[in-house]
């Protein structure tokens, strides 16, 4: 039977990452998307400001909406502190079932939680089930009109707090124009484009940063 792509990125890993080096890991998947099959994962360069973001913002808990493979998945919890969190919905179960394989090579399963279904479920059910009071950082990459409602749910739940920030990726390609036209108009947030490339492509594509002002 055929092998699916996201089955073939974990070989990748397996095959050219160091187990318990997520930074490998990280670039074992970006040298398969640049040499052998794109994929829909945030990329090298828009990771960089990722881990900028991250990095600045050192979060205690972070939200991450869209899995996919784990790709930020990882990259964003290799640079947590120790007792940091990552909370990540994935929807799809094939997805999720390779991306709990990368995460497991990075070595990073005790910082992150991969939960199965739609967010739009799982936000609602975030502090009864998790624990979780507030989120530092949410990043949004999952199905690109989604990023409008689920952002009003996270308000509407108590999930945010004055300086949670919001980091969205596609918001050019393939575009979130709701949800830009909302965080850049709302008195509730500060928002700032960084623009860079749709990942593995010269295509314009940039994440949106907003921090909520509560
Ligand atoms: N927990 C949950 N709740 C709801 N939906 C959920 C979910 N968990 C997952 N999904 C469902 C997301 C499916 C993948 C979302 N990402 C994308 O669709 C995506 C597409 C492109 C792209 C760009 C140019 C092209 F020509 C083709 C594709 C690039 C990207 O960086 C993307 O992130
Ligand atoms: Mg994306």
């Amino acid at each position: 039977t055929q092998s699916t792509r996201p089955q073939r990125l974990l070989h990748a890993v397996q095959k050219n990452a160091t187990r318990g080096d997520p930074r490998s890991v990280v670039k074992a998947i970006d040298n398969f998307c640049r040499q052998k099959e794109w994929a829909m994962n945030v990329g090298d360069e828009k990771g960089c400001i990722l881990d900028s973001v991250v990095s600045e913002v050192n979060p205690v808990t972070v939200l991450e909406l869209g899995t996919y493979c784990g790709y930020s998945t990882v990259r964003i919890a290799s640079l947590l502190p120790p007792h940091a969190k990552l909370i990540t919905l994935e929807f799809n179960p094939d997805y999720a079932k390779i991306a709990r394989q990368v995460i497991a090579w990075a070595g990073l399963e005790d910082k992150i939680q991969l939960v199965e279904g739609p967010s739009g479920e799982w936000i609602p059910k975030m502090k009864e089930q998790f624990g979780v009071k507030t989120f530092d950082l949410v990043f949004l990459d999952h199905w690109k009109d989604r990023y409008l409602p689920d952002t009003k749910l996270l308000e509407d739940c108590g999930l945010l707090r004055k300086g949670s920030i919001l980091l969205a990726d596609n918001v050019i390609c393939p575009g979130t124009p709701d949800y830009l036209e909302y965080v850049r108009n709302s008195p509730r947030y500060k928002s700032q484009y960084f623009k860079s490339h749709l990942e593995y492509t010269k295509v314009e594509d940039g994440l949106e940063k907003s921090v909520f002002l509560g």
